[in-house]
């Protein structure tokens, strides 16, 4: 088996939602190619450790405030290498080209720099994930009110979940939700419907645990995710090239009173196991908590009845 590098990388943040590319400086591998500032980890250093010197050393930045986000491997002709993504929210010190590199902020969706390192792919993906994936309560709210609330709070990432309907049911609310949200660059993911997202036109599918066990290839939409419970449904999401997990229940939830929460020791504790997918917290959770699930490891917060009062 190759011996494994690990390396600590760096997802600068701003508030608009921005994020820093840096291009690779000549003489290193893939040298002009653009990505996350960082480098390897020297023997005996956490990731954090590393990240933290590699900012110092590469551009003369001090990091603040970082919160471990997503790993992933990647077999390179000249490296296997283990990438850990932290989140970096703040940072001291002017921004600085330490080593002739160029730097570049960049918008989720939007390059205007290329080409980027080929593990870099999915990692651009996921920031254009919301720190908030909203969950539909129609079940409490009855329609009329959901579609009321749904157009005053345009979620912009909707999970349209209503197992108490029958399949043509949810087929009429999914057509009514989806020509709302059209409207209102609300992004809609059917629950456990596989081919009804693909007729409708949704922008993808959530899938519940035992679904995402059947599976044996991902769907074919543009958006897919899922909700795990533990590490063989983490792995599950991963192996199937998933876009995000939902991770839960991390409290108590009224929607689930017979099953016991993970919490937060847990919860970061199956994170720092590594996953290439942004993981959601879910269960008991509302926007306050967002702070709290990206300091264990999370992408956000997964969130129902909080969403729609
Ligand atoms: N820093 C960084 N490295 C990445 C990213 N994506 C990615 O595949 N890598 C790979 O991770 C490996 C290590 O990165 P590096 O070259 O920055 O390491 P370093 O700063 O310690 O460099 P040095 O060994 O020349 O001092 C390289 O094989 C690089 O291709 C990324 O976004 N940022
Ligand atoms: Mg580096």
């Amino acid at each position: 088996m190759r011996k494994i590098t690990h390396v600590a990388a760096g997802i600068l943040l701003r508030a608009d939602g921005s994020f820093l590319l840096g291009s690779r400086p000549i003489g290193k591998p893939y040298a002009g190619y653009w990505e996350f500032p960082g480098g390897k980890l020297e023997s005996g250093e956490s990731e954090i450790t590393a990240l933290k010197r590699e900012l110092i050393e590469e551009m003369g930045i001090e990091v603040t405030a970082a919160t471990p986000w997503i790993v992933q491997s990647f077999d390179y002709p000249h490296a296997s290498v283990r990438l850990s993504f932290f989140r970096v929210t703040a940072w001291q010190g002017e921004i600085t080209a330490h080593e002739g590199q160029e730097f570049a902020w960049q918008q989720p969706g939007k390059l205007n720099v290329s080409p980027i390192l080929p593990a870099n792919g999915p990692i651009l993906r996921g920031l254009a994930l919301a720190n908030v994936m909203t969950l539909s309560n129609v079940a409490e709210l009855g329609e009329d009110v959901f579609l009321a609330r749904l157009k005053q709070n345009k979620p912009s990432w909707l999970i349209l979940r209503e197992p108490q309907l029958n399949q043509d049911q949810y087929r009429g609310l999914a057509e009514r939700v989806l020509a709302v949200a059209r409207g209102q660059h609300t992004r809609v993911l059917l629950h456990d419907a596989i081919d009804l997202a693909t007729q409708l036109n949704a922008d993808g599918v959530h899938l519940p645990a035992r679904s995402l066990l059947a599976l044996q290839q991902r769907p074919h939409l543009d958006w897919v995710g899922a909700s795990t419970h533990n590490a063989a449904e983490l792995a599950a999401a991963s192996q199937l090239g998933l876009d995000y997990a939902l991770l839960g229940h991390v409290c108590d939830t009224p929607s689930h009173p017979d099953q016991s929460a993970l919490g937060w020791a847990n919860f970061s504790a199956l994170l720092a196991l590594g996953w290439p997918l942004p993981v959601y917290a879910l269960g008991g959770m509302s926007k306050n908590d967002i702070a709290l699930a990206q300091e264990h490891g999370a992408h956000g917060v997964a969130i129902m009845r909080a969403a729609w009062v």
